[in-house]
């Protein structure tokens, strides 16, 4: 199959009359061939740009697009052979499932009738729709459309994938069977694929690697595994994770500590200059409550009893922000509670007040 690289990618949208947009300002990634890649960020942070530039639906400012080691920035959209199976599905209403996969066939180039009508069958087997291949889309479920979207980009067999919000449009039960479904296809085809969403859920889940982004600029490539254990930044370690990652400012003290008020203090996981301003980032499932006299002491504000694990709102003496700390199923706790809570500093986090960056 066909690997993927972005080279310094840059986008800017000027209009006359209004302020430049620099939506994407240089991006390098390279994908292997196979490889599914999450662009993952918040509205706005450029990643429908980017893959419109690589799909050929917008021009580039700067930088190049290569698909298996040519460049593909000077060609038209129709002759650069990626698929994209967009958010909004985009299928024709009046046709049926097996008109809208052969029409994607026959847009792009003159095919024998026995040849289109072979395909369909073929990778309406691979997507499970065959039984469905003579309804039409107003009567299928989200999940049905997404299959048909799919199966659309894929009956090219395009060289690269560009997957849209797969998911955004779906229930939780349709969700997690597209997933599951998503995955093994792509699997399956081998294709190099870039799955953009706003969903970390949807990246960590699906994607073999994750780019962060914000404000058109990569803030961290790695695993799954290593986004979310080791974030770059705060607005890595904020923006992956649910429920959210705790983040404490305090201050560096002379004995490895981050003291956050006059009674709360934290050990941080490496030296840290004395008298440095910092942020601590601890995640919920990596605090515990001791309930005994060791640990910082606290106020419960709310617990949530849920099914596998309870989810406790505490106030820490002097800290103005609250903590979140998810407890074992057989917690129970009561409003204004006291209890301590101790963090393992292997797994806390710290970073640099000012620039967010970690200092791990
Ligand atoms: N055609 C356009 N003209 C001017 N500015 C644009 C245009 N398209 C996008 N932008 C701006 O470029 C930036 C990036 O937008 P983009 O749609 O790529 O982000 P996104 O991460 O995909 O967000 P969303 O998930 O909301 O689509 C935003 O500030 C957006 O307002």
């Amino acid at each position: 199959m066909t690997e993927l690289e972005l080279r310094d990618l840059r986008k800017t949208y000027a209009a006359r009359g209004r302020p430049a947009v620099d939506a994407v300002r240089g991006i390098d990634l390279a994908l292997r061939s196979g490889e599914l890649l999450g662009l993952l960020g918040p509205s706005g942070c450029g990643k429908s740009t980017t893959l419109r530039m690589i799909a050929g639906l917008e021009s580039v400012t700067g930088g190049d697009i290569l698909v298996g080691g040519s460049s593909v920035i000077a060609r038209p959209a129709q002759q650069r052979n990626i698929g994209v199976a967009f958010e909004n599905y985009a299928l024709y209403p009046p046709l049926t499932v097996a008109e809208n996969l052969a029409f994607g066939l026959k847009a792009r180039k003159r095919a024998a009738r026995g040849d289109v009508d072979r395909k369909v069958r073929e990778i309406a087997d691979r997507v499970d729709l065959t039984p469905l291949l003579d309804a039409r889309p107003t009567g299928l479920s989200s999940g049905q459309k997404q299959r048909v979207s799919l199966a659309r980009a894929l009956i090219r067999e395009p060289d690269v994938l560009l997957l849209d919000e797969p998911l955004s449009h779906l229930d939780a039960a349709q969700r997690d069977t597209t997933r599951r479904e998503l995955k093994r296809i792509q699997r399956d085809l081998g294709h190099t694929t870039i799955l953009v969403t706003h969903d970390q859920e949807e990246a960590l889940s699906l994607a073999d690697r994750i780019a962060v982004m914000k404000d058109g600029v990569i803030q961290q490539l790695g695993t799954p595994y290593e986004i979310y254990d080791s974030p770059a930044n705060v607005f890595v370690a904020d923006f992956v994770g649910e429920p959210a990652i705790n983040l404490l400012p305090g201050t560096a003290t002379d004995d490895g500590h981050a003291r956050l008020s006059d009674s709360a203090r934290l050990a941080l996981p490496v030296p840290v200059a004395v008298g440095r301003k910092v942020v601590v980032g601890i995640r919920p499932e990596d605090l515990t409550l001791t309930g005994e006299d060791d640990g910082i002491a606290a106020r419960v504000v709310a617990h949530e009893p849920l099914l596998e694990s309870g989810i406790a709102t505490l106030a820490l003496d002097g800290v103005e922000r609250p903590l979140v700390v998810l407890t074992d199923p057989e917690v129970r706790l009561a409003h204004d509670d006291r209890v301590h809570v101790t963090a393992d500093p292997d797994l806390t986090h710290v970073f640099d007040a000012e620039t967010g960056d970690s200092l791990r």
